[in-house]
């Protein structure tokens, strides 16, 4: 790779996640071979593969959950993975993540929405903001914001054990928005949700994007896809083999193989894929 490619990586990771040559796997088993994927702030990547490709395997390595085998995961200017545990700490406090199951504790939602806000501040916002009422005010506009973006405000004092499941992710979602991350790392999102649920968490996607939050998007669902990304990276066998503008990839993607997943033909898991 040029110095040039890498000083550009270099540059952009200020204001989002880069991967570089990214190799990951499980008990000897290789699952992602050199990945380098860029997540910039105000866009909506869309990952796209067939099941068992490894897309939650690179947002979990985007997310700092744990280092890669190989390869460097950037973000806020240095490599995550050679920062001090504070740094990454304090790295991750920037990132939102909402997996495909909401998990929500016992309480109302109102709560469920702003415990993130409080186990996220760190030590000196702490003090500075202690004692202050001014944390308090924050907090409630912040967390009526997040739930007016996904349309729950109204059920804010409600226990989430009433809610449905597509409105459970949604509260999700507004606890993920409600801190203000830079970027927010979705996976399957929607994938068990009706249309009417669907919708409101992708406009709520829209509007996170909209803000300048950068927004990386693991879905099967090719037309929710085609719907919400700026940008498409396809995977698969845990190589990326497309990453383009969502509009020329949906319509004249480079890779034989992409198209083939495009138009539904390549469904099956990792390792069958041909070619
Ligand atoms: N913690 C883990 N330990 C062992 N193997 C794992 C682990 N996480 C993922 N894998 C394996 O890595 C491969 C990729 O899984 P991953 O969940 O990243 O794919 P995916 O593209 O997100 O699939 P899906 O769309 O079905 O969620 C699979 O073979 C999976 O079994």
């Amino acid at each position: 790779m040029s110095d040039r490619v890498i000083e550009t990586k270099r540059r952009r990771v200020e204001d989002g996640i880069v991967a570089t040559d990214v190799s990951h796997g499980f008990d000897d088993t290789g699952v992602l071979d050199e990945i380098s994927l860029g997540l910039e702030r105000g866009e909506i990547l869309a990952v796209i593969g067939p099941s068992g490709t490894g897309k939650t395997t690179l947002l979990e390595l985007l997310a700092a959950f744990y280092p890669p085998d190989e390869g460097e995961i950037r973000m806020n200017g240095g490599d995550v993975w050679s920062q001090s545990e504070r740094e990454r700490l304090m790295a991750r406090r920037r990132i939102g993540m909402v997996f495909q199951e909401p998990n929500l504790f016992d309480a109302t939602v109102r709560r469920n929405v702003s415990y993130g806000l409080h186990v996220r501040r760190d030590w000196r916002s702490r003090i500075r903001e202690w004692g202050a009422r001014l944390f308090g005010a924050r907090t409630t506009h912040r967390v009526t914001d997040a739930l007016e973006t996904v349309g729950l405000a109204d059920v804010a004092t409600q226990t989430v054990r009433s809610l449905s499941g597509g409105e459970a992710q949604r509260v999700a979602f507004a606890r993920a928005l409600a801190y203000d991350p830079d970027v927010l790392l979705l996976d399957e999102p929607t994938s068990d949700l009706d249309p009417r649920n669907t919708a409101l968490i992708e406009e709520a996607v829209g509007t996170a994007r909209n803000r300048g939050i950068g927004v990386a998007v693991a879905t099967h669902d090719m037309h929710q896809a085609e719907r919400l990304a700026d940008r498409v990276a396809v995977m698969l066998d845990g190589s990326l083999i497309e990453v383009g503008p969502a509009e020329r990839v949906f319509s004249d993607p480079d890779d034989p193989r992409a198209r083939r997943f495009i138009d539904g033909e390549l469904v099956y898991t990792a390792g069958e894929n041909g070619d």
